[in-house]
C-alpha cells in the first residue's frame, strides 16, 4: 500500500498552549480517512499544519514522498477546502472555479466545470455572484474548489456542517466517487454517521494525540460499549425475569425497561446473545423477535477520553 501522508510525532503550539502533541499518522492512497474530535480538539489546525497553512512546531511529515520542507512541491498533489471567507465574493460561481482552475493548473472544458457545479449542488447557480449565494452554497463551491487541478489527495474540513440532508447526501457520494477514481480523502465532521459511512478508517483526536484509530467496525466492536439488544416476547420479560436470567448465565444481562411487549437489554458480547436467546426459549418463553441495536461511532466518541 502506498503512503500518502506520513506524520511522525507533529506537534503545534500557540504561544505556551501546545494542541497538537505528538500526532502519528499513516494514510495510503485511495483510503477515505475520518478524522474526529470535540470542538477545539485541533481537527482544522492539524490540517492547516499538514497543508503549509500554518508552520509547525516539531516534529516530521511527508506527503507523498516530499518531506515538509519542501511543503510547496506536495501543495501541488493536494486539493484543500479552503474556508468560506477566502472566496471571491464579487466574482460569479463559475467564474470563480475557472479562475482558480487556472491557478491549480486545472485543465477541464468550460462545459466540465458546469459539470463540477453541478457535481457539488450548484446548478442553476453558475452566473450568480458568490455573494448572493447562500452559507451552505458557498460550502459547495469550496468543496468544488478542493476538487481543481485533478488533486491526488483531497483534503475536506467539515464538508457537510450547515447543508441540507439532501446536499449532504450529494456530497457523500462525490467522496465516493472520488475514492473510485483512485483519491485519498481525508474529512473532518461532527457528523460521526456520515464519518460511518464514508471513511475506511477513522482517527479519534482528544487532548492532543490520536486517541483512537481504526476501521469504524474495529472501533465500535473495541469500544467495551454494551450490546443493545430488543427481545418481544410473551409474557413480557420484567425486570425480575432479566436479573434471574443473568444469574442462571452467569453472565452481565442489564435491564433498560420494558415497553409493552418489547423488553431492552445489555449484553456485553454477541456469544452472550446466542446464550441469552437459547436460554429463553428453552424456559419456555415464546420469543418472537430479537433485534441487535447496531452500536454507534457516537458510542466509540462518547467513550474516548
Ligand atoms: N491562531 C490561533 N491562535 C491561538 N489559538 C488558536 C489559533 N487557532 C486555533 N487555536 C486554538 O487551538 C485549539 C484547536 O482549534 P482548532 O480550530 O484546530 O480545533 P477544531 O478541532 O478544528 O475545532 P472545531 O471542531 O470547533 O472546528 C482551540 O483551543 C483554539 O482556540
Amino acid at each position: 500500500m502506498t503512503e500518502i501522508i506520513k506524520i511522525n510525532q507533529l506537534t503545534k503550539r500557540y504561544g505556551t498552549t501546545e494542541v497538537l502533541k505528538g500526532i502519528n499518522l499513516t494514510i495510503h492512497q485511495g483510503e477515505v480517512f475520518g478524522f474526529v474530535g470535540h470542538n477545539g480538539a485541533g481537527k482544522s489546525t492539524f490540517i492547516h499544519t499538514i497543508t503549509g497553512i500554518i508552520h509547525k512546531s516539531s516534529g516530521i511529515f511527508k506527503i507523498k514522498d516530499a518531506p515538509d520542507e519542501q511543503i510547496d512541491k506536495s501543495k501541488k498533489v493536494m486539493g484543500v477546502m479552503p474556508d468560506v471567507s477566502n472566496l471571491y465574493e464579487h466574482m460569479r460561481g463559475i467564474h470563480f472555479l475557472r479562475y482558480m482552475g487556472k491557478l491549480s493548473g486545472d485543465r477541464r472544458s468550460k462545459r466540465d466545470y458546469t459539470i463540477l457545479m453541478k457535481e457539488v449542488g450548484l446548478e442553476g447557480a453558475e452566473k450568480k455572484k458568490i455573494k448572493t449565494y447562500s452559507f451552505g452554497m458557498k460550502k459547495k463551491i469550496c468543496i468544488a474548489q478542493a476538487l481543481l487541478g485533478n488533486p491526488d489527495l483531497i483534503i475536506l474540513d467539515e464538508p457537510t456542517s450547515g447543508l441540507d440532508p439532501e446536499s449532504a447526501i450529494k456530497i457523500r457520494n462525490l467522496v465516493m466517487r472520488q475514492q473510485k477514481l483512485g483519491k485519498t480523502i481525508l474529512l473532518t465532521s461532527h457528523n460521526l454517521d456520515e464519518i460511518d459511512k464514508v471513511s475506511d478508517r477513522v482517527g479519534i483526536l482528544s487532548d492532543g494525540v490520536i486517541k483512537k484509530l481504526g476501521t469504524p467496525r474495529q472501533l465500535k466492536e473495541e469500544t467495551g460499549v454494551g450490546i443493545s439488544i430488543s427481545v418481544r416476547t410473551k409474557p413480557t420479560l420484567r425486570k425480575d425475569d432479566i436479573q434471574m436470567l443473568s444469574k442462571k448465565l452467569d453472565m452481565d444481562v442489564t435491564f433498560v425497561e420494558s415497553k409493552k411487549e418489547y423488553t431492552l437489554l445489555q449484553v456485553a458480547s454477541d456469544e452472550d446473545i446466542s446464550l441469552l436467546s437459547k436460554e429463553l426459549i428453552e424456559s419456555g418463553v415464546q420469543l418472537y423477535e430479537l433485534k441487535v441495536e447496531e452500536r454507534s461511532l457516537e458510542d466509540v466518541f462518547m467513550n474516548t477520553k
